[in-house]
Order: C-alpha cells, then structure tokens, then sequence
C-alpha cells in the first residue's frame, strides 16, 4: 500500500486514568464499520526501552515515567512507516519482567492508528503526526486506586510495591511531564474511559477525517 493516507489519533493521561478503555472502545465500536484491516491500537507502553542487559534490581529501580524510558523515536519512525504504506513490527513488553519479550506484533498499515500511552503529548516530534489528541482528565485519587488493583491483579505487583513507586516517580512524574502536557491536547475527557459523549465525539471526528 503505496502514499497510505493515515489518521492517527493519540490518548494520552495518568496511568490508570482509562486510556487503553477509550481506546479499545472506540477500536471495537469503529471496526463495525470500518473492518479490522483499517483501524488498529498502539500502545505506548510497547516502546519501553529494552532493558535486557540490566540485572532486575536495576530495572526495578528505572523511573517508568520520565519521556527517556521511552524510545519515542522508534515510535516516530514507526507510526511514518505506517502512513507511507509500511507494515512494522510492533515490540511486545513485559512488565513483570520490565523489558522487552523476544515476541513482537506485525501491524499493517491501516486507515486509523489510535495510540495510548501516558508520554505521548510531551514529545514534540510525535505530537506532530498527530491528527488529534485527547487527555484524560480522571481525578489522580481514582487514578490510584485503579492503578493499585489493576498492578497487583495484572502486573504481578504488591501494595507495598505501587505505593512506593506512586511516591516516587509516579506522582511527581505526572506533576512534572504528564499534567503540563494537556495543554497540547485537542479535546479533554472528564470521568475516564466510560465518557459515552466523549467517544461519540471522537468517532464522529474519526468518521469526518475519514469522509
Ligand atoms: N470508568 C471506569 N469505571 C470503572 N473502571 C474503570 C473505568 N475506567 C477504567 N477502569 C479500570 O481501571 C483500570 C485502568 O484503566 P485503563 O483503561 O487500563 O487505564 P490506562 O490505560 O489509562 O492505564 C482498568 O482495570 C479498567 O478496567
Ligand atoms: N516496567 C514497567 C513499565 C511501566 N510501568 C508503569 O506503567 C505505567 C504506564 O502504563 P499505563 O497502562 O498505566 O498507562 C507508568 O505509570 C509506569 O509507572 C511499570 O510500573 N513498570
């Protein structure tokens, strides 16, 4: 697929604020009409850097929520790829290992790329490749308490575990990067991944792009 027009469309917010909510809902409600080959999700969190030569007690002390523990540029180069007609292979990312897995995920170029990911408004480079971009603006209290269930449920953390990390990087990282980067956001989402008017709005402007 040659000179592929795409439109990409970043989500961005706290962790456990329901980015990856609204973006697979509107993944599942558009695919309907537009058909799995031509709208995919990319999560952010598959560009963690590959901390494989690192023993696990120095990834466990990597700050996960500062831009640099990203690769931001493989992200840029993948998502042009994509919109010039490309297929890549998407990492895949462990977090109880905390590093890349030897798997990954061939994604094909596609109408619509929604992307998710804490970090994607603070990049300059990557903000420019966006067609639109929403912020999640849920409270950081309810933020914590989805986070501290979904980590010890689903990233094989303990309390202890998430409310050290939260004090340490979590938090201050939000108040540093994540917070001031709303400012870039085209459309703030009040409430989280369930904001039915927020994801009628965003497939209609999907729908509009595509038009
Ligand atoms: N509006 C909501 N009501 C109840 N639970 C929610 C809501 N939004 C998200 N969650 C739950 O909170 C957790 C974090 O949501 P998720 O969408 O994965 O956040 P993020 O992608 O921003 O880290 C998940 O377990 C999800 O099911
Ligand atoms: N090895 C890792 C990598 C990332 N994290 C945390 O994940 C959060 C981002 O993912 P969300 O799905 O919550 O948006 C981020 O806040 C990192 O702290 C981690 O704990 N360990």
């Amino acid at each position: 697929m040659a000179n592929h027009e795409c439109i990409i469309i970043a989500i961005a917010g706290a962790s456990a604020s329901g980015k990856s909510l609204l973006a697979n809902t509107i993944y599942d409600e558009l695919k309907r009409d537009l058909g799995t080959n031509q709208i995919a999700v990319i999560n952010e969190d598959c560009y963690y850097k590959d901390q494989s030569h690192l023993s696990m007690e120095e990834r466990i002390k990597t700050n996960y929520d500062h831009p640099q523990a990203l690769d931001h540029d493989l992200l840029s180069e993948h998502l042009s790829m994509l919109c010039a007609g490309q297929s890549v292979q998407v990492p895949s990312y462990s977090y109880s290992e905390h590093t890349r897995t030897s798997d990954s995920r061939q994604v094909s170029p596609k109408k619509v790329i929604i992307l998710e990911g804490i970090l994607l408004l603070t990049n300059a480079k990557l903000r420019q490749q966006f067609k639109a971009s929403v912020f999640m603006d849920t409270p950081l209290d309810i933020c914590l308490l989805r986070r501290l269930q979904r980590d010890i449920q689903e990233r094989g953390r303990t309390m202890t575990s998430v409310i050290e990390q939260y004090q340490t990087t979590v938090r201050p990282m939000f108040m540093q990067f994540i917070d001031p980067s709303k400012q870039y956001a085209d459309i703030i989402v009040p409430r989280g991944g369930k904001n039915r008017i927020a994801i009628d709005m965003l497939k209609s402007r999907i729908q509009h792009l595509l038009d």
